[in-house]
């Protein structure tokens, strides 16, 4: 029987997946591991962005929620990664990174892969909960204390946003929600990294996440079945021409203010005119980072990827006429998430 550690990655929307583990894969040997990326969206954008900054093949299931429509997408994925991999005389991986999107529930994913053959999976759950905007998530969103209390190791994240106060209350709810998990306070984002992943080897665990003999609270965190995320709507736009930056920015600015509170994340990858790069540009709510130049390869689609809550698709459709003049097309990929991905509709 062949072994793989399976660092499952949840955590809530914009709190800090893809930037914990773009910091393993810069500290870490990675050659025998690999990196499967579940988006809620259809750009491959944490995909992009992992290829681009640590060359890891990374392996997309996207347009979907890995908990609710993709989970046989995984489990075949898993095998056949192994596959090719001893087909072309390769090391058997040892590691394997699961980013999930940040609206998944851990439980449906880690029931669905007891039923791997051939495999013995030693199973690891990291949350991040973001220091700042963790508290609000938690309230109004189901998936995020599914996603705490299914956790081996909690990593607080946005640390050097957070004052004292802050910290101590992140550090307080989180093990409020899960006392058993190894909570990661750490300001160091290399050392939140670094203690993150490597706790399957070195770290002793009071209670072993191993398939099977999960601990109770995981379990009674799950055992529910996969409910829909009420509310959350994804839309995938796209625009009519290329525009410059500055014409993209207050197009997002529009958009944004448009959106308010209803805005949950917004990521997308665009090619402005006056640019010889593809640029990332994201939100977590409606406060954007700093935009980040990617090279034009790790480009596969342009737009924009905005995930809302209680946003309907006849509101955007109204707004569409009177501020996002510039749309070519959107789509409503998923509404709610939960439903298959044969579900597109177009406008
Ligand atoms: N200041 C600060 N910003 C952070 C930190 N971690 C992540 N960010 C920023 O927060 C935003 C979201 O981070 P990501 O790592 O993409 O979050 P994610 O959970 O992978 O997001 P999704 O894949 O959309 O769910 C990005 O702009 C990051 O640069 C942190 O510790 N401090």
């Amino acid at each position: 029987m062949m072994k793989i550690e399976l660092f499952i990655l949840s955590g809530f929307l914009g709190s800090g997946k893809t930037s914990l583990l773009l910091e393993h894969l810069k500290q870490a040997d990675t050659r025998d591991t690999a990196v499967i990326v579940n988006e809620v969206g259809q750009i491959n954008i944490d995909g992009a962005v992992i290829v681009a900054d640590a060359s890891v093949p990374a392996i997309q299931l996207s347009n979907g929620c890995i908990c609710c429509s993709l989970v046989h997408d995984l489990q075949t994925t898993i095998t056949s990664l192994q596959a090719d991999r001893i087909a072309r005389g390769e090391k058997p991986l040892r590691r394997i990174v699961l980013e999930c999107s940040g609206l998944s529930r851990p439980g449906p994913i880690i029931r669905s892969l007891q039923r791997l053959p051939g495999l013995v999976l030693d199973v690891r759950v990291i949350a991040t909960f973001d220091a700042i905007n963790g508290h609000r998530s938690l309230a109004e969103h189901d998936e995020v204390a599914a996603q705490l209390a299914a956790a081996d190791v909690l990593v607080m994240t946005k640390l050097d946003l957070a004052d004292a106060i802050d910290r101590q209350a992140a550090a307080a709810t989180l093990r409020s929600v899960n006392p058993w998990a190894l909570l990661i306070d750490e300001e160091s984002v290399a050392l939140r990294a670094k203690r993150a992943f490597r706790v399957i080897s070195h770290e002793k665990r009071s209670s072993s996440p191993t398939l099977g003999i999960l601990p109770p609270l995981t379990r009674g965190a799950e055992t529910a079945a996969v409910r829909e995320h009420a509310e959350i709507s994804t839309f995938l736009i796209t625009l009519e021409t290329r525009m410059d930056w500055e014409s993209i920015s207050l197009w997002l600015d529009d958009l944004a203010s448009f959106c308010g509170d209803r805005l949950l994340r917004l990521k997308g990858m665009v090619h402005p005119t006056d640019c010889n790069h593809a640029v990332l540009i994201q939100s977590v709510g409606a406060v954007f980072s700093t935009p980040r130049p990617l090279p034009l390869q790790a480009l596969e689609t342009l737009g924009v990827v905005l995930i809302t809550r209680g946003l309907n698709a006849s509101e955007l459709a109204a707004v569409d006429e009177r501020t996002l003049t510039k749309i070519q097309d959107w789509r409503e990929v998923r509404t709610p998430l939960s439903r298959s991905s044969a579900s597109i509709s177009a406008r």
